[in-house]
């Protein structure tokens, strides 16, 4: 059982994320960081794909961006978008001190109109390796049409909590109230990539489960 609870985590979790955990730890939210068993699998992905141009939806302290950060070449960038600066600032000497913190350009802003401003520049159009998205559930879907015109053909995007708390697979009347509506827009995102001819998915159940496409087309 111990084995188990070891590799089930971060084996090997580079320690600027462990102290960006410990410091999250006391937030009221921090729950809703990014789980470390699924950012392990993320950074296999990025190191495989040889990401250098990433896009983050959804930043709260860092962890997840952190983890990116970490992970791609020195001169890769991220762009990191979260309408929440005062929880960004939290992580931020974690990151500075980690050494990472001129990979990011981070913008403060509601994500819809920060993607469509990207879109404008056309430099930025199928230019982005990776893409991660942990933000607001409601707008995935919306959130998906930008990414399918901002990363490459082949590039990849991940999202986070497509299990909603295991609730996707209960019956709606064995679920909580507070994750209802959650679990009702994310069993509709989960459908819509299911349908997607651009995207080859894979839903990995690490986490809260993170839901892997890959842009075909
Ligand atoms: C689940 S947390 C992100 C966790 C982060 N990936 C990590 O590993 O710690 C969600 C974040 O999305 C941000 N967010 C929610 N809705 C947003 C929106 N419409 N536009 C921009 N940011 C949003 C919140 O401010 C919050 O910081």
């Amino acid at each position: 059982m111990q084995y188990i609870l070891e590799t089930n985590v971060f084996p090997r979790e580079p320690e600027p994320l462990k102290e960006l955990r410990a410091l999250t730890a006391t937030h009221p939210w921090a729950v809703m960081s990014t789980a470390p068993d699924a950012g392990q699998m993320i950074a296999i992905l990025l190191k495989i794909a040889g990401a250098k141009k990433t896009l983050e939806v959804g930043v709260f302290t860092g962890y997840s961006l952190l983890l990116t950060a970490l992970t791609i070449p020195n001169d890769g960038k991220i762009v990191a978008i979260d309408m929440d600066r005062e929880a960004y600032e939290i992580g931020r000497p974690v990151i500075q001190k980690a050494g990472v913190e001129h990979k990011i350009d981070f913008i403060e802003s509601e994500a819809l109109p920060a993607l469509d401003k990207l879109l404008e520049n056309p430099n930025n159009e199928g230019s982005f390796d990776y893409a991660f998205v942990d933000a607001d559930k409601i707008n995935y879907i919306n959130y998906h049409e930008r990414l399918m015109k901002l990363v490459k053909v082949n590039g990849i995007v991940v999202y986070d909590n497509t299990l909603w708390f295991g609730s996707v697979a209960q019956p709606e009347d064995m679920v909580l109230n507070e994750f209802k509506e959650g679990r009702v827009r994310t069993i509709e995102f989960n459908k819509s990539l299911v349908t997607d001819p651009r995207v080859d998915i894979s839903m990995v159940p690490l986490g809260d489960g993170i839901t892997i496409c890959r842009r075909l087309c």
